[in-house]
C-alpha cells in the first residue's frame, strides 16, 4: 500500500546537520519530515570537536542541558614531534560567543540529544528505514519517493511532498549527485586507521597530534572514558591486515601497557577528503553538512561546519516558508557558507600536510622551524589563541554594505553624504561578523546570556539609547513587520532609569560586565541589526538606520507583511520559551 503526506521541508538524513536543521525549523513552527535510510542513529563516535559557535546554536534551540553532559570544555590540542616535544599548543581561553571555544564530545550522545529534542514538536517527524529512491521537483515543491521497510521486512512506497528538500545524507549525498552539483577539491590518498575504545587506559584529556615521521598518530581523551587513536598507514599495509585485532594491539603497544584489556568500539580505515560543492542550492533542493563539504579531521571542524550550515539555512527557510521573503533569500545560503567552508577545508588540508610528513629530513626541518617560531610570543599566541581559525565574515548576502555603514550611503536610497566619524575609536565595520554573547542583566534576571534575553529572531540593538526614540515611525513599522525585537543596552548603573523612562516595548539590558560597552567603543556604529543566526546584518549611526534597514530588507528579498501576520510569525517562533543560562551555567 502506498502512503502520502504533506510537509514544509523534507530533510534527507538524520545526522547532526539534518537533526539540527529540523530543530531550528521546528522551533520556528515549520513542518518537517526527516527521512533516514538506516534503522537508527549511528551509535559510534565520528566527530570529536564541538566549538563555541555550535554551542550557541545548541543554546538557541534549547538543548544545552541535554548536550552539555556529553562534552569536555577547554579542549586543548597539542602537536608533538617524534620525540614527544610539544611544537604547538592550541588552547584558546576566551568566551566571546558565550561558551568555551572548544569542547571534545561524544557524537552519538549529542546527536541523540538533538534527536530527542525533536519530540517537543508535533509538526516534526523522523522516519527511519525510509530510503529516498527519487525526487521530483515542480514549480510548487518537491515530492520524495521513499521505500519504507517495516519491522517485519515489508517494503512500501511512501511519498512525501514538501516545499523544499535539504540533502544532509553525508559525503556521498544522492541529493548533490542528483542536482548535478560538482564536489570540487582533493582526496589525499593517505589512509588512517581509527581505533576507539570504551575504557580509556590513559585518562589524560585533550588531543595529541603525534607528528612522528615513523608513524604519525593521534591520541584523544574523550568524555565518558572513551579514547580515540588514529594511526597513519603505510602504503604496503592492507585494510584486512591493519584491522586485525592482533595488528591493532601491536600498533597500540607503543601507547598502552596492555592493549589486550581494551574494549574496542571500532577499528576502521578511512581517508580524508577536502571537497566543497560548487553550489549548495538548485531550485527547491539544497545540500548541507558533509553533503556540501568534506574536510580532514585536524581542526575538529567537520561536525561544526554542518551545524553552521543549519544555523545559516534554518532561519532563511523559515522566513521564506512564512511568506516574509522571496525565495531568492535561499541563494544567500551558498553565498555566505561556501567560502567559509572552503577556508576551513583548506586549513584542515594544510594541517594534515604538516602532520603526515614521513621523510626524516623534512620532519627535522619542520621541527626546527617550529622551535624557531615558538621563540616569537606573537606567533606562539597566534596558535594558542586559535587566531588561525577562519571566522565567518560575510561580505555578500543578507546585509547592508559594510563600507556604507558609517558613511550615510547605506542602501543607495539616500544621497551620498559622507559623515566623518570624529568620535569613534575605529572605522572597522562589524557588518557580516558574529555578534558577541556576553552576560547581561534584565529586570527579571541577572547575568543571563544575551541570546536568552533577546530571543531567537531579529533584533535591533542600540547602545545607550532607545530604538523607539531614535528610529522614525516608518522604520519601526518595517521592523515590526520583520518581527524584530527592539533592544537598548545601557551600563548597569542606568538600567533601572532606562527601564522607567523608555517605551515598555523596548527590552532594556544592563551591561554589568562592561563587555558590550567595550564592543561598541571599538566600533564606529552604536546601532546594530542582528540576524536570527546572531550575525550583524547592518551597523550604523542612528541617523542612518532607516537606509541601512532598507538595504538589509532588499538584500533578503523581504516581502512586506501586515502587522497582524508578523505577530503570528512571532507567536509561532516562541514555541520554545527561552531557557535561560545564568552565571556559572556554562
Ligand atoms: O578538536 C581539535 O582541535 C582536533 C580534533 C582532531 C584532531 C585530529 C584527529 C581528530 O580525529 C580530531
Amino acid at each position: 500500500m502506498d502512503t502520502y503526506h504533506d510537509t514544509d521541508v523534507v530533510i534527507v538524513g538524520a545526522g547532526p546537520t539534518g537533526l539540527m536543521l529540523a530543530n531550528i525549523l521546528g522551533m520556528y513552527g515549520q513542518r518537517v519530515t526527516v527521512l533516514e535510510a538506516m534503522s537508527s542513529l549511528i551509535d559510534y563516535p565520528r566527530g570529536v570537536g564541538l566549538d563555541d559557535e555550535s554551542f550557541r546554536t545548541i543554546q538557541t534551540v534549547g538543548l544545552v542541558d541535554t548536550v552539555r553532559p556529553h562534552t569536555s570544555p577547554q579542549h586543548i590540542m597539542r602537536l608533538v614531534n617524534g620525540a614527544g616535544k610539544v611544537m604547538l599548543v592550541n588552547n584558546p581561553q576566551t568566551e566571546e560567543f558565550g561558551w568555551e571555544r572548544k569542547h571534545s564530545f561524544i557524537q552519538p550522545e549529542v546527536d541523540r540529544a538533538l534527536y530527542d529534542g525533536l519530540a517537543r514538536f508535533d509538526h516534526v517527524q523522523v522516519l527511519f528505514d525510509h530510503r529516498v529512491e527519487y525526487v521530483e521537483e515542480d514549480a510548487g515543491g518537491v515530492t520524495a519517493l521513499a521505500l519504507a521497510t517495516s519491522a517485519d521486512g515489508q517494503v512500501t512506497q511512501h511519498r512525501v511532498r514538501g516545499r523544499y528538500l535539504v540533502g544532509c545524507e553525508g559525503g556521498k549525498s544522492p541529493t548533490r549527485k542528483r542536482l548535478g552539483v560538482t564536489f570540487e577539491g582533493e582526496s589525499p590518498s593517505t589512509r588512517w586507521l581509527v581505533v576507539d575504545v570504551n575504557n580509556d587506559p590513559l585518562g589524560t584529556p585533550n588531543v595529541f597530534l603525534g607528528a612522528d615521521p615513523r608513524r604519525p598518530y593521534v591520541s584523544i581523551g574523550l568524555p565518558h572514558a572513551v579514547r580515540r587513536w588514529e594511526f597513519m598507514l603505510h602504503d604496503d599495509e592492507t585494510e584486512d591486515q591493519v584491522t586485525d585485532p592482533a595488528y591493532v594491539n601491536e600498533l597500540l603497544a607503543a601507547h598502552v601497557p596492555n592493549p589486550a584489556g581494551l574494549e574496542f568500539i571500532r577499528r576502521r580505515v578511512f581517508t580524508h577528503h577536502g571537497r566543497v560543492a560548487s553550489n549548495f542550492r538548485r531550485g527547491r533542493q539544497l545540500v548541507a553538512g558533509d553533503a556540501a563539504h568534506l574536510m580532514p579531521v585536524w581542526m575538529g571542524q567537520g561536525w561544526n561546519s554542518g551545524i553552521r550550515d543549519a544555523t545559516n539555512l534554518g532561519w532563511k527557510l523559515a522566513t521564506v516558508l512564512s511568506g516574509q521573503a522571496g525565495d531568492d533569500l535561499l541563494d544567500t545560503y551558498t553565498t555566505e557558507r561556501k567560502d567559509h567552508a572552503k577556508a576551513m577545508v583548506d586549513l584542515s588540508l594544510t594541517f594534515g600536510n604538516v602532520i603526515r610528513i614521513t621523510n626524516p629530513v623534512a620532519a627535522l626541518a619542520r621541527d626546527a622551524t617550529s622551535s624557531i617560531l615558538n621563540r616569537f610570543p606573537q606567533i606562539k599566541s597566534y596558535f594558542a589563541e586559535m587566531r588561525f581559525k577562519p571566522m565567518p565574515r560575510y561580505t555578500q548576502g543578507v546585509l547592508a554594505d559594510p563600507s556604507d555603514c558609517t558613511s550615510g550611503r547605506a542602501g543607495a536610497t539616500i544621497t551620498s553624504r559622507l559623515i566623518p566619524v570624529r568620535t569613534a575609536n575605529t572605522t572597522v565595520s562589524p557588518v557580516g561578523v558574529q555578534f558577541p554573547q556576553p552576560r547581561v542583566t534584565t529586570g527579571d534576571a541577572s547575568g543571563i546570556l544575551l541570546d536568552d534575553a533577546i530571543g531567537n529572531w531579529w533584533s535591533v540593538i542600540v547602545w545607550g539609547n532607545s530604538p523607539k526614540d531614535v528610529l522614525p515611525l516608518d522604520a519601526l513599522r518595517k521592523l515590526d513587520a520583520l518581527g524584530a525585537r527592539l533592544v537598548a543596552v545601557v551600563p548597569e548603573t542606568q538600567r533601572e532609569w532606562a527601564h522607567q523612562h523608555m517605551d515598555p516595548d523596548v527590552l532594556v539590558l544592563g551591561d554589568h560586565s562592561g563587555r558590550l560597552k567595550k564592543w561598541f567603543d571599538d566600533r564606529p556604529t552604536p546601532l546594530v541589526f542582528l540576524r536570527p543566526d546572531r550575525f550583524v546584518a547592518g551597523a550604523c549611526l542612528t541617523q542612518n538606520a532607516p537606509a541601512t534597514l532598507d538595504a538589509i530588507l532588499a538584500s533578503m528579498s523581504f516581502v512586506k507583511t501586515s502587522p497582524t501576520e508578523s505577530s503570528q510569525h512571532r507567536h509561532r517562533r516562541s514555541l520554545i520559551t527561552a531557557h535561560t543560562h545564568t552565571e556559572g551555567t556554562p
